[in-house]
């Protein structure tokens, strides 16, 4: 009869154990209304965001993951219980973002493409103009406008044997200068031009010789490293980071900021030309029936 109130007054201890523990995790993680293509969990506890794309099957940034995610960043600046946050991909092993959706560009209305260009700017100076740490966690392939976005977190963190590069000039298309100052200001000039002037792709491991990415890891340890660097970089004082961050990378955003009328034209212009156009679409074709 003891042996058995023993083991009764441990099952009930276990049980208020269990409820504790669920209250504090379900206490410790909140999920952010969110639109299902982009994902974010607040934890409470740290003050971390994890923001992960969703939108299949690669995470190409059209109209609507472009807003998605611009307004999602623009929610959490505000939030002041938000100290940093992790970018990462639900595609993990394979694609973080396959960048630009290039259907966005190919036989559109002038119309069309300068609302897609006006919703590129603003997701950039977004994500750029974030004020808190932002870690990229790549956890698969990031080519042209994928590699823009994780170049604009301040760190990041790349699963091993995956790659990443302003490949822009391979489909017959240039990366903007706002992409292009992101590179320079990670790798310096010289490998910036070879990069973008031959459409080069890195694998993760070059990537992270010429300081495109800042560490590569297998890919169970790619979230887990990238919430670690955040946990030292949410350390520094946060006036500080946030004033001298902004100053860093002012000066190209507020060249685009200046003129994005402007920008779009020049957009708009260089894509409808005849050549482009016939560029970007045998680069879609040729990326359709690659499967076959
Ligand atoms: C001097 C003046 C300058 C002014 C500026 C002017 C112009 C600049 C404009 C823009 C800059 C451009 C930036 C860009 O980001 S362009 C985007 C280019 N992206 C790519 O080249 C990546 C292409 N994709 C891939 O390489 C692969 O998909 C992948 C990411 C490696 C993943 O490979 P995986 O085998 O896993 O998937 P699939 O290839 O089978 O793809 C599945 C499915 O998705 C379609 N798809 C892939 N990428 C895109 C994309 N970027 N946009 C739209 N659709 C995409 C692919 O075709 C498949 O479709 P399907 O229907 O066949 O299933």
């Amino acid at each position: 009869i003891q042996a058995l109130q023993i083991s009764e007054n441990k099952i009930i201890k276990t049980k208020m154990l269990s409820r504790a523990c669920f209250r504090q995790f379900s206490a410790s993680i909140r999920r952010m209304s969110s639109t299902n293509i982009v994902e974010t969990n607040i934890d409470s506890g740290t003050g971390f965001a994890t923001v992960t794309l969703s939108q299949p099957p690669v995470n190409s940034l059209d109209k609507n993951l472009l807003t998605a995610i611009t307004d999602r960043f623009k929610k959490l600046s505000d939030d002041s219980s938000v100290t940093g946050a992790i970018l990462t991909s639900k595609f993990d092993g394979k694609v973080f973002s396959a960048g630009l959706n290039i259907v966005d560009m190919f036989q559109k209305s002038d119309d069309h493409l300068g609302e897609f260009w006006g919703m590129v700017q603003e997701w950039y100076l977004t994500i750029q103009g974030f004020p808190k740490p932002l870690v990229s966690a790549i956890n698969g392939h990031a080519p042209t406008g994928g590699c823009a976005m994780a170049l604009m977190s301040d760190y990041r963190v790349m699963v091993e044997g995956k790659t990443i590069g302003l490949n822009e000039t391979l489909l017959g298309i240039v990366a903007p200068f706002f992409f292009a100052d992101l590179m320079i200001a990670a790798v310096g000039r010289r490998h910036a031009e070879f990069a973008l002037n031959n459409g080069y792709l890195y694998t993760s491991d070059e990537a992270l010789k010429i300081g495109l990415v800042d560490e590569v890891v297998n890919l169970d340890q790619v979230v887990p490293t990238a919430l670690k660097i955040l946990t030292k970089m949410t350390k520094t004082p946060q006036p500080a980071y946030q004033v001298c961050k902004n100053f860093l990378r002012k000066e190209t955003m507020d060249t685009l900021r200046n003129d994005r009328a402007g920008d779009i034209a020049h957009f708009v212009g260089f894509v409808q030309q005849p050549n482009v156009q016939k560029a970007i679409g045998g680069y879609l074709q040729a990326l359709k029936q690659r499967k076959k």
